[in-house]
């Protein structure tokens, strides 16, 4: 059973060591539910290690990852209530946008007619209506990171990772995702973890932010504070305040 504790926790990290040859990194953190989490540091700081462990690609050397409560132990990814989206390369590029989003539903494609609705509903919610028959290839970067966000919609998972989910969008369509991002979340009412390198995101998009140096966590503030902040180095330097 779940202690009211836990429940309250969207995601929690207690005590995780992930060891590579040249470096280990620990995370520690507890996130409730409903936020919008960004996630920064230099290159090499630990960012997507952290997202592998949360969605069960890195098993911890020790420590425990806990999702809504529930101890992530020996889950594989597909286990996991976590949808991820990266920075490029989500899609099937010879299955058609609808056909990307179905998967999301049914990794077998044995849609029903209601499936198949569900699909057209969240292509419109990400403002490609009567794009479901286009190929990825076709698309622009921007539209395939809608797709990539559908076939989260229809997931339903309780906790979305972005893995620098703009990073190859020029700065309008930077600023249309954040938007569309936004509004969704309001929707859903889901947790989300977003690296990125862009101030903008920070300011713009996320309630906290975790700031991780060296493989550690060594800020986790809400976004006020964090932009306020003068302490530390690493974090002048992201705000480019060297
Ligand atoms: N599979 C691995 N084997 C050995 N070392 C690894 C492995 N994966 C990551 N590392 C090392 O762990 C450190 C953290 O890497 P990670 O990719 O998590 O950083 P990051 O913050 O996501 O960087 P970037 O912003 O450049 O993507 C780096 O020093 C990296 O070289």
């Amino acid at each position: 059973m779940n202690s009211p504790a836990s429940v309250s926790t969207a995601l929690s990290l207690q005590d995780v060591e992930v060891r590579f040859e040249t470096m280990t990194l620990a995370f520690d953190c507890a996130i409730p539910p409903g936020q919008i989490v960004a996630v920064v540091g230099a290159s090499g700081s630990g960012k997507s290690t952290l997202f592998n462990v949360i969605a069960g690609f890195e098993e911890p050397e020790q420590g425990a990852v806990h999702i809504l409560g529930k101890d992530m132990a020996g889950r594989l990814p597909a286990e996991r209530p976590v949808s991820v989206i990266f920075q490029e390369h989500n899609l099937f590029a010879h299955l058609d946008a609808a056909t990307n989003v179905g998967l999301g539903i049914n990794p077998a494609l044995h849609l029903s007619a209601v499936d198949r609705a569900k699909v057209a509903d969240a292509l419109k919610r990400v403002g490609l209506d009567g794009f479901g028959g286009r190929l990825p290839p076709t698309l622009s970067g921007g539209e395939r990171q809608r797709v990539a966000l559908a076939r989260a919609l229809v997931r339903h998972r309780p906790l979305l990772l972005l893995d620098e989910p703009f990073a190859a969008l020029d700065p309008g369509m930077r600023a249309e995702m954040r938007e569309l991002l936004r509004d969704l979340h309001d929707e859903e009412g889901n947790t989300i973890l977003m690296i990125t390198h862009h101030p903008d995101d920070v300011r713009l998009l996320a309630d906290k932010v975790l700031f991780l140096d060296r493989g550690r966590i060594i800020a986790h503030d809400p976004v006020d504070r964090f932009v306020e902040r003068r302490d530390i180095t690493a974090i002048n330097r992201f705000l480019g305040r060297e």
